[in-house]
């Protein structure tokens, strides 16, 4: 399958007042058009700010240090604003973390979808952009005649989420990120937005990558998979394989945590220690103070990502 879109050694940190917190460490990966990625890992471990990276939406307390993210021949850290305009929402679309929150309470679902088009420079006339957003909640299985005309706070959270996907596919985007997609949403509603992507994905041929905290969402819904720890993307290759046989140490213990709260909650043994600070990581692989296999090493040259097969990568000295 053809790679739609390819990050190579993205950096990228945030400047606080204590230094630098070194967010995204030199991360890569491939993602092949009309497949689903997802991003896992646990919160504060820099999910949002790679995807945040690599779609040029920071915020401006950060910096990219390096990296490329090439998209149809071109690293989009090259162009102009006036060129990262006419990708964003049209080739590839962002529905942020926390984005129900991100809708004006005080504007009904339709006049976003007007703000939407003219922030966009669309010259579209009025009647066009109502038949659109029409089409668009229709798709996402709402009602047009009410949710249109209805204030947020009138709509549950799974129907916030909904009317934000609707948004992001206003321009027919080639790729579509969600970050969380279903966090903050009862265990139904979860479901329903996954099944509801899966069909999105298969309906308008889209390029799905979400970032989430919970595995069995990226279990039930991804083809491929990346896990990533302080900054780091550690392991990576088709999530069924990933889950069922991890081979970072740490992806093996969080697997082996979850699968223990499923089948035993007595025997949950979880990772010892807590993640470090990103303001000052552990030096070389920043997993090696947990890592039962730690040898020298790895705490002193981070390691590179080995490759067991084409198909999955490991960020560990065991594989060298
Ligand atoms: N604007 C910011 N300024 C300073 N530090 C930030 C900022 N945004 C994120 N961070 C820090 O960067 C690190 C990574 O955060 P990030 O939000 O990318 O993690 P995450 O894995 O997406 O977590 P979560 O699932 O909780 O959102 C954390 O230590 C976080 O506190």
């Amino acid at each position: 399958m053809r790679v739609i879109l390819s990050i190579n050694n993205l950096r990228a940190v945030y400047l606080v007042r204590e230094g630098t917190i070194k967010a995204c460490d030199g991360v890569s990966f491939d993602i092949e058009e009309n497949t689903v990625y997802a991003i896992v890992g646990e919160s504060a471990s820099g999910k949002s700010t790679i995807i945040e990276a690599m779609t040029l939406t920071l915020p401006p307390n950060s910096k990219i240090l390096e990296g490329e993210v090439i998209y149809n021949g071109r690293d989009l850290l090259k162009l102009s604003e006036n060129e990262l305009r006419k990708i964003r929402w049209s080739e590839i679309a962002l529905v942020p973390q926390a984005a129900q929150q991100s809708l004006n309470p005080t504007m009904r679902i339709i006049d976003h979808f007007f703000d939407t088009v003219y922030a966009h420079h669309k010259n579209w006339q009025n009647n066009e952009i109502v038949k659109k957003a029409e089409e668009l909640i229709a798709l996402v299985r709402l009602d047009p005649k009410n949710v249109l005309y209805s204030f947020p706070h009138q709509l549950s959270g799974g129907m916030k989420q909904r009317v934000l996907i609707a948004l992001s596919l206003v321009f027919k985007p080639k790729i579509l990120i969600l970050d969380e997609p279903t966090s903050a949403l009862d265990v139904l509603t979860q479901a329903y937005i996954i099944q509801l992507l899966k069909d999105l994905k298969k309906q308008l041929k889209l390029t799905l990558i979400f970032v989430t905290h919970d595995i069995a969402v990226a279990a039930e819904l991804s083809d491929r998979i990346s896990v990533v720890y302080a900054g780091n993307i550690v392991e990576s290759g088709p999530t069924r394989d990933v889950l069922k046989d991890p081979k970072h140490p740490y992806t093996q213990g969080l697997v082996n945590s979850i699968m223990s709260l499923i089948s035993d909650p007595e025997k949950i043994k979880g990772i010892p220690g807590d993640p470090p600070s990103l303001l000052d990581p552990p030096s070389g692989c920043r997993f090696h103070p947990r890592c039962t296999y730690v040898r020298e090493e790895c705490k002193k040259e981070k390691p590179p990502m080995y490759s067991l097969n084409s198909n999955r990568k490991v960020a560990c000295y065991l594989y060298k």
